[in-house]
């Protein structure tokens, strides 16, 4: 992954358009005529390893033999055709010629030209259509092929990994599922060069043939082919681009005009929008900005195309059309001296416009789906993602032991332990130590930002202390092999969300080994207090929250806008969706979701401790004491942790409290701690005086 580093002025070019600073890299990866060959093929051959295992990859899909095969062939027949119809063009020129001179018209032979043009025609149009029969099949099939295995590739990514933005950048351009797939585009632009390659020595040995024996023939070649090489040389040049370039803004004007049309668009926004009567203040803000930045406010990418097509448009795209107009002059010339030589010069010129243009159509369909380079890059790109390495290096000694030793909780300790979140310069945990017994309930509680829900990410290891050690039943937590170590445990978030499936699955996913067991969801949402709510739904268990792009719609309005879900699945039980819930709701689903991982499973559970980060923040009180009322009676088999704000119902049964401001300030009983009258005991006392 190449990583921009705009204070690297020899490696890239700053350039200011509009309000976004551009840079691009000084070397250009792409082939441009007159850059370094070897370069290029060097690049190539880089790939080579790449593309072997792409296509062995391709090959081993069902069918694919045979539709490469076919394709291949097609592309051999269409190359072909292009050089045929050149060589009847030449048969034209001949009967002209021949006419010219003996005033007859070989009638036969005008026939067989005319049939042979309209075959080529024909057989165009047909190797088109039968090109799409392929295409279109062998496309899907390698997306469907690829997205599998982009799944597997995402989904063992961890979170510090998942978060690193090159991370994420390098996996959304090798794994970018928009249009065709990588390694369709990959084989269509290696097949497109070859077939370029044999299609321009053909028709321009033709047309070197044709025109030869011609009086001014070799100026006509010449001219003829250095015009489509002279097009194909500067398109080549004005859509090379750099192969590492970037765009930021920092104008803050521009960045505040985004930040207020974001407000505008994102539907998670507009409750506030429309309850704080913000759409007036934000017109008026909108426009002030936009006068004040004037045309440099553009979206980058009309900018960039502005500029680039400034930049281009100079003496060679006049040379250009020079070129373009020469054979004309020299045949017009020639019409002149000789006027009797007309029928000839126009056949000539329409021998010579066909050739460049079936040449310069050559040359420029790689450019559709982008370089030879570029697609092999890309290749090369989608296997490197398998090779990148996540940042919290898994274990290798299995946990637990045995699972009996699961059966009354893991213990827990800290030592001397320090964490930074990847970027930030602050600490969020500084030398904290503490020791949980096993099956002990502890409580974490602290002011916000103390880093309690730290405490909890670190135990689970979503994160790798800084500096110090975490134990957990008694050895070190980085020697545990991961898969273990979350499976001994279970963990409810504080930002915790919701899946794009429907509510069974969304608990099932607690404990995917009784995803199929209705009975265990069930009982799952019963412990949580969210069965009740959840059979009161319109599909009950079967409902969906939210889905992920569901049907198209494509009328002239919305052009492929998707249909609301709800009108399309509002019958039957099955699939219903429905649009919200309650925060508390959303938060019982939650907690069954835990549940169903540590309870459910029964005498098979192997959880040994639970984390819990502000389970109740949503629940109205009696859900809430229901909630721990279910949990304190797991209390001496499974570890408990706990980080909240709400002291009562918990900290007075806690074995252990944690009072955390970066480190361990306090720590004891609920009753050591008001005796101690500290910090803690303070806050008990503000959470406990308006109820006395
Ligand atoms: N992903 C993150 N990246 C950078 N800093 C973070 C991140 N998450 C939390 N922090 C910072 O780490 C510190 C501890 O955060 P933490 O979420 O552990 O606090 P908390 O005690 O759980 O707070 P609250 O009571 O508000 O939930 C805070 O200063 C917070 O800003």
């Amino acid at each position: 992954m190449q990583v921009i580093d705009p204070r690297d002025t020899r490696r890239f070019k700053h350039t200011r358009i509009g309000v976004w600073d551009v840079y691009e890299e000084r070397r250009a990866k792409y082939y441009i005529p007159g850059s370094s060959i070897r370069e290029t093929y060097g690049k190539i051959i880089e790939s080579i390893p790449y593309v072997v295992q792409m296509l062995r990859d391709v090959l081993s899909i069902r069918r694919s033999w045979l539709l490469l095969s076919a394709f291949f062939v097609v592309e051999v027949l269409s190359s072909l055709v292009p050089a045929i119809s050149i060589w009847y063009s030449g048969q034209l020129l001949r009967l002209v010629e021949t006419a010219m001179e003996t005033r007859t018209v070989n009638t036969t032979a005008l026939i067989h030209v005319a049939v042979g043009h309209l075959t080529c025609q024909v057989t165009t149009r047909l190797l088109h259509y039968a090109r799409n029969t392929i295409v279109i099949p062998m496309n899907i099939s390698i997306k469907r092929f690829y997205a599998e295995r982009v799944l597997h590739e995402v989904v063992r990514l961890d979170l510090p990994t998942y978060e690193d933005s090159n991370i994420s950048r390098q996996f959304a351009s090798a794994l970018s599922s928009s249009g065709s797939s990588i390694a369709w585009k990959a084989i269509q632009a290696s097949t497109s060069s070859a077939m370029t390659v044999i299609s321009v020595v053909f028709q321009l040995s033709i047309l070197f043939t044709i025109l030869w024996e011609q009086q001014d023939g070799f100026l006509l070649i010449v001219l003829g082919s250095s015009r489509s090489i002279f097009q194909w040389y500067s398109t080549q040049k004005s859509m090379a681009r750099p192969s590492v370039w970037g765009a930021n803004t920092t104008n803050k004007d521009y960045i505040r005009m985004r930040g207020l049309k974001g407000l505008c668009d994102a539907l998670s926004h507009r409750k506030e929008l429309v309850a704080g009567n913000l759409g007036e203040y934000i017109t008026e803000q909108y426009h002030e900005l936009a006068q004040s930045i004037g045309d440099d406010a553009g979206d980058f990418f009309d900018l960039h195309k502005l500029h680039f097509m400034k930049k281009h448009l100079g003496f060679m795209s006049i040379l250009n059309g020079v070129m373009h107009e020469l054979p004309q002059i020299i045949l017009i010339l020639r019409v002149i001296q000789k006027p009797m030589t007309l029928p000839l010069a126009l056949a000539s010129l329409y021998l010579i416009d066909r050739t460049s243009s079936s040449l310069i159509f050559e040359n420029f369909s790689p450019y559709q789906s982008g370089t030879l380079v570029a697609q092999l890059a890309d290749v090369r790109a989608l296997y490197e993602v398998k090779n990148v390495q996540n940042k919290v290096v898994d274990g290798r000694e299995s946990f637990p032991e045995n699972m009996q030793s699961l059966k009354s909780g893991i213990p827990v300790e800290f030592r001397n332990v320090s964490f930074r979140y990847p970027g930030a310069e602050k600490y969020a945990l500084r030398d904290v130590s503490f020791k949980i017994g096993a099956g002990q309930l502890c409580v974490i509680v602290g002011t916000n930002g103390s880093g309690k829900s730290t405490i909890l990410k670190l135990v689970s290891r979503i994160y790798d202390p800084t500096e110090g050690t975490i134990l957990i039943d008694d050895r070190d937590i980085k020697t545990l092999k991961l898969a273990d170590l979350r499976n001994a445990m279970s963990i409810l978030f504080q930002d915790y969300t919701h899946f794009p499936l429907s509510i069974h699955e969304n608990i099932a996913l607690g404990n995917p080994t009784l995803a199929n067991d209705g009975d265990k969801v069930r009982e799952a949402a019963r412990l949580a207090s969210a069965e009740e709510f959840i059979d009161d739904l319109p599909g009950g268990f079967n409902t969906y929250i939210k889905r992920v792009d569901e049907g198209h719609i494509m009328d002239p309005i919305t052009h492929g806008d998707f249909i609301d879900p709800p009108s399309t699945h509002s019958t039957g039980d099955h699939h219903v969706t429905i649009s919200g819930l309650s925060g508390g709701q959303m938060q019982r689903l939650a907690v069954s979701r835990t549940f169903m991982r540590s309870f459910i499973s029964g005498s098979d559970s192997s959880v040994g401790m639970m984390l819990f980060d502000e389970p109740s923040a949503a629940l109205d009180p009696k859900a809430e004491y229901d909630l721990f009322d279910t949990l304190r009676e797991w209390r001496g088999e499974k570890t408990l942790i706990f980080s909240t704000h709400r002291f009562g119902n918990l900290t007075r049964h806690a074995d252990l409290i944690l009072y955390l401001d970066e480190s361990v300030q306090e720590e004891g009983t609920h009753d050591e701690l008001m005796m101690k009258g500290g910090s803690y005991a303070t806050n008990w006392n503000l959470q406990a005086r308006p109820y006395m």
